[in-house]
Parts: structure tokens; C-alpha cells; sequence
């Protein structure tokens, strides 16, 4: 099963917008000139101060190519969210000329391709935008689907859009500088495409944690890869969250919740690992999922060394984050749930004493 060779996994488009490939493999640079094509003349490279290194060699390589390349050097993780980042990438834009023939590429963890996705959306109402993800979460999730956003001092990604990318380059080569309490992170969201989509995944961690938090083992390539294709299945099916791609959601209104609370000092990925057992607690006090499924979330999660409680003095404020969650509808909150491992669906949660029962099972 090891290999160099590339992976390309299909994104097929849909609600009349074009599809785009997801590349998996090692030195993917080079492709990067190709997928930008001959219209476009000049380039955005978008990447945080702490990949600068990175966003210079990309940069290099689009001069190289003959493009006119500059950058936007932006602020840290959740820290570059933000509108005013925004603005100073459109200002980046408009003082260099940037047309709609013109692209954007990102270079960094998922609050970059967050914010650069949503940048390339809209500048001119939306040029291209190639997403090269440099953290494992961002290789796995953020990068692909099209989801772009900014947060507000209300709460996680409450402004963006739905803008694909005309290519995602997941480069593991990238994972060599990644810090291992971020990969373990970025996993969080893999074990989270494991409990809706693809139980393999979780079979996979269990037997062997070690090649699973390893950036170089085949295994963490076969986890990126299994990920990847459960995001891609959905999002080519329901690119804009009519249906079926709430359930990539699974854990996210606790999550995004959990973050506000805490001024974005924890990672996304650790917020949505809460997320998810808090979510499974729910699902198996409304007598949908088992305790053995139920409980199995806590032991893998926590395998991984990801948080699993949050503070019970803190219920307040949660509920309160949650009610703005965007599955919501008026006062009713919704939740994603599960009728078992790799059965997904809905809970609608009119009284919020069930979700304070739920609650209760992860305070600390
Ligand atoms: N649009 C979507 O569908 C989607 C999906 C999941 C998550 N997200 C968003 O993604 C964000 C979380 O992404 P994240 O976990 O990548 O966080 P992040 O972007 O904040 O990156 C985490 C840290 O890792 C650093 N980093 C990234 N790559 C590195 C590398 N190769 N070497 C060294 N350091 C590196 C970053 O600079 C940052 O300090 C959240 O804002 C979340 O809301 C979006
Ligand atoms: O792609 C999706 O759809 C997801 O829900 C994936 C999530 O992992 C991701 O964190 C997403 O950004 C959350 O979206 P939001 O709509 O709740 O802001
Ligand atoms: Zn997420």
C-alpha cells in the first residue's frame, strides 16, 4: 500500500459549479504552475507570518513560472479569521490589479485556507483559488468543500460563503514541520469522518496509535486519504449544507462553542474532540446509539491524548454560543446524531434540560 505516486481524489461539482481534484503525495509544488493555467498573470500567495519560509519558496516557484507573485503575510491561526485580515488582502489585491482572471493561493493550516478562501470569493465576486494545506486538519477537511469564513466577536465562522477551489495540493512533505500536538488535532477531525462515514478509520487508530500520530507512516497517509474521500463524497453531493452535509458537523455546535468560550486559545480540532463525545452522550441518551458506540468515542479520542471533558461551570456561555450555530433554525437547536457507527442523522432539541443531561456526562 506504500507509495510516492500521487492520489487524486474527485470533488465532482455540483449546484452547477465545477468539480476539482484533491492531490495527495509528496513534492506537489511543481503542479501548481499547471493548475493555475495561462489566463491567469498574477497571483496572491496568502500564508501566516509563522510559514513565511514556505510562503516564499511558493512564491519563487509561481515567479519562476513566469507569474507576477506577491503575498499577504497574515497573522496567526485564528488570529487571521478576521475581517480586517480581509481587508488587507483586498487592499493587497486592489493595489496590484488583480483581475478576475487572476488567483489566489493559500498556503498554511485551515484558518488560512479559511480566509483566503473566503478573500477569493469575494474579490471582484470570486477569482480562483488553489489551496496548498499545510497542517493535517487543513489537509483533511479545511481545504476541501468550499467552506470559507471569518469569525465575528459573536462566534466561529459566522460570515463566509460557499467558494470550491479550482485544486487542493495536499502536500505530506508539509507535515515534517508540523508541531505533533497540531496533527494530533488535524485528527480529530479524521476520527470524526470515522464515526460518520467510514468506521475503518477507527479500527485503523485503534490498532495502532503510534503509525496513526506518525507524519511519515503510511498509515497516517491511508487515514488522510480514507478522510479526504469521505469529505469529498459529501460535499460532491450537497455542496451547500441542504442536507447531507450537515453531518460533517458531527461535534461542531459544542466545538465552535467550546472555542468562543475560550477566546480561540484551544485549536478547532480539540474544541470538536469535546464536541463529539458530548454529541454521542446526546445520541445515546435520546436511545439512538449504544453504550458500547458511545463510549468508544471517549477511548479513541482520548487514545490520541484529545480532550474529552470541558468545564462544568461553563454551561451558560456554551449554551448560549450553541443557539447561534448555523444548523439552528429560530429557537430550535439542531444537532447532528448517531443511529449507530456510520449512521448518521439529525436531533431536533426544542428543551435544552436534555442537552444539559448530555452535558453533565463530559463537565469536569
Ligand atoms: N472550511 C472548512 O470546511 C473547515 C473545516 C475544518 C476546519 N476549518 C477551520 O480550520 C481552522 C483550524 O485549522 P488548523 O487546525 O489547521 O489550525 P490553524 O490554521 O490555526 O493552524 C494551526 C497552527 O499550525 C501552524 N502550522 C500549520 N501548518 C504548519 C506546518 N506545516 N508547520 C508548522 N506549523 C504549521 C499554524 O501556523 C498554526 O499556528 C479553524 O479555523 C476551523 O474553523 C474549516
Ligand atoms: O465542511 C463542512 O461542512 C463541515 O462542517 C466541516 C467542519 O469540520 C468545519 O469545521 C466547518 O468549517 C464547520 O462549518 P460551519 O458551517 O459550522 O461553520
Ligand atoms: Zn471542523
Amino acid at each position: 500500500m506504500a507509495t510516492d505516486e500521487p492520489t487524486i481524489i474527485p470533488v465532482t461539482g455540483s449546484a452547477g459549479e465545477g468539480g476539482y481534484d484533491v492531490v495527495v503525495g509528496r513534492g506537489l509544488l511543481g503542479r501548481l504552475p499547471g493548475i493555475l493555467g495561462e489566463r491567469v498573470r498574477r497571483v496572491l500567495v496568502i500564508h501566516p507570518r509563522a510559514l513565511r519560509t514556505t510562503g516564499d519558496t511558493v512564491r519563487a516557484e509561481l515567479a519562476d513560472a513566469g507569474f507576477t507573485a506577491v503575498t499577504a503575510e497574515i497573522p496567526d491561526a485564528e488570529e487571521g479569521k478576521h475581517i480586517q485580515v480581509a481587508a488587507f488582502c483586498w487592499q493587497v489585491l486592489g493595489q496590484n490589479d488583480f483581475t478576475r482572471s487572476d488567483a489566489v493561493v493559500t498556503v498554511g493550516g485551515g484558518a488560512v485556507t479559511d480566509l483566503g478562501g473566503f478573500v477569493a470569493a469575494t474579490w471582484l465576486r470570486g477569482v480562483r483559488v488553489v489551496h496548498l494545506p499545510t497542517s493535517l486538519l487543513a489537509m483533511v477537511d479545511a481545504a476541501v468543500g468550499g467552506k470559507t469564513g471569518i469569525n465575528t466577536a459573536e462566534g466561529k465562522n459566522l460570515v463566509g460563503s460557499f467558494h470550491p477551489p479550482a485544486a487542493v495540493l495536499a502536500d505530506l512533505d508539509a507535515l515534517a514541520t508540523l508541531p505533533a500536538n497540531e496533527l494530533v488535532t488535524g485528527l480529530a477531525e479524521v476520527v470524526k469522518c470515522g464515526f460518520i462515514a467510514d468506521p475503518a478509520i477507527l479500527d485503523i487508530i485503534e490498532q495502532d496509535t503510534t503509525a496513526a500520530t506518525d507524519a511519515t507512516s503510511p498509515v497516517l497517509r491511508d487515514l488522510v486519504e480514507r478522510a479526504i474521500r469521505v469529505k469529498a463524497g459529501i460535499v460532491s453531493e450537497d455542496l451547500r449544507e441542504a442536507g447531507r452535509r450537515e453531518y460533517l458537523n458531527y461535534g461542531h455546535t459544542l466545538g465552535h462553542a467550546i472555542e468562543l468560550a475560550e477566546r480561540y486559545s484551544w485549536r478547532h480540532g480539540a474544541a470538536v474532540s469535546v464536541g463529539l463525545v458530548f454529541a454521542a452522550e446526546l445520541s445515546r441518551m435520546v436511545g439512538r446509539l449504544s453504550d458500547a458506540d458511545a463510549d468508544r468515542h471517549r477511548t479513541i479520542l482520548a487514545s490520541l491524548g484529545l480532550p474529552v471533558t470541558y468545564r462544568r461551570d461553563r454551561w451558560a456561555a456554551l449554551l448560549d454560543g450553541m443557539r447561534r450555530d448555523k444548523k439552528s433554525r429560530g429557537d430550535l437547536l439542531r444537532f447532528v446524531v448517531l443511529d449507530g457507527i456510520g449512521r448518521p442523522g439529525m436531533l431536533e432539541v426544542p428543551d435544552t434540560s436534555l442537552l444539559f443531561a448530555a452535558y453533565q456526562e463530559i463537565a469536569s
